[in-house]
């Protein structure tokens, strides 16, 4: 593990050198992903790496967690609140919509949800320009292949430096770099609406996604389900379509 991380580290300062900036920026959740990014980043740049946490109605519980990866990685760290400025913004669009058009909680659950993806992306682009800093994505193969991330919210980042690990490598890499045991056993979850865990959303389970991933033989309905995610996700991973002159 130690050689692996290693590794990402040199490729993150490689990133920085290439882009003529100072350093790396990634939000901090209290989830396991954007715990190991903060570790990896704060080892690539002690003084110019920082973890943005980014409440929004965000429960006490992760804020803690939040807190805690914030002191165990020793980075730089920033608190933006964005419970009111998503408020203003979903309902502003909501009440703007054509009468009888205008969002109804459960059927636009998934459009606030999104938003609040995509208001974080924008803060986060808003101090990488202040500090010069690259965004660092958080997406490791598992969520990748499966789509399962907001277009442009947090898919919006500059570098992947997880890309090619299953959730269970990322699992193994926050033990060694001493990811607190709390947030090393929690049940991942996008935090995008109450009580949403990423397995319940999906139907599947990370271990199912991660051994179909290596090849192994699971449930027919679970290979459906992954196939499936994949398939419909496919322009998130792509080039964007244009239209080619004749
Ligand atoms: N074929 C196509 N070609 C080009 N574009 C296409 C398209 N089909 C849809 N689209 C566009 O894509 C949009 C839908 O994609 P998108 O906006 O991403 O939305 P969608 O994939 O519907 O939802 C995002 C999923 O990711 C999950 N998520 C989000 C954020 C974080 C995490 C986490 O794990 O932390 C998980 C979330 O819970 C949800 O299940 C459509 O509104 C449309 O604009
Ligand atoms: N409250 C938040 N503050 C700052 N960034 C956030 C917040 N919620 C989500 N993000 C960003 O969105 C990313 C995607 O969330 P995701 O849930 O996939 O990762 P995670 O929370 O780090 O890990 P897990 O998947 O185990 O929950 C996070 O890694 C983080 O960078
Ligand atoms: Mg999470």
């Amino acid at each position: 593990m130690q050689k692996i991380v290693d590794e990402i580290v040199k490729w993150l300062q490689e990133r920085v050198e290439e882009a003529g900036l100072n350093g790396l920026l990634v939000g901090v959740s209290g989830g396991l992903d954007s715990a190991v990014v903060a570790h990896l980043i704060q080892r690539a740049f002690p003084d110019n790496s920082l973890g943005v946490m980014l409440p929004l109605n965000t429960k006490l519980r992760d804020m803690d967690h939040a807190n805690k990866v914030i002191e165990r990685s020793g980075i730089n760290d920033v608190t933006i609140d964005l419970t009111e400025p998503h408020e203003a913004m979903y309902s502003s669009i909501s009440k703007q919509l054509k009468q009888g058009n205008a969002f109804n909680e459960e059927s636009d659950q998934l459009a606030g949800a999104n938003l609040r993806a995509r208001l974080r992306m924008s803060t986060l682009y808003t101090l990488s320009a202040h500090y010069n800093y690259l965004v660092v994505g958080t997406d490791n193969v598992s969520e990748w292949y499966t789509g399962y991330f907001t277009k442009y919210g947090d898919g919006g980042v500059d570098i992947l430096p997880l890309l090619e690990f299953t959730k269970q490598e990322v699992r193994e890499m926050g033990e060694f770099l001493g990811v607190h045991p709390d947030i090393l056993g929690k049940k991942p979850s996008a935090d995008l609406w109450e009580g949403q865990t990423d397995e319940d959303e999906m139907g599947t389970t990370y271990d199912k996604i991660d051994a179909y991933l290596k090849g192994e033989e699971i449930p027919e309905e679970d290979k459906k389900i992954i196939e499936d995610m994949h398939k419909r996700t496919t322009h998130k991973r792509e080039p964007l379509p244009h239209f080619h002159r004749s």
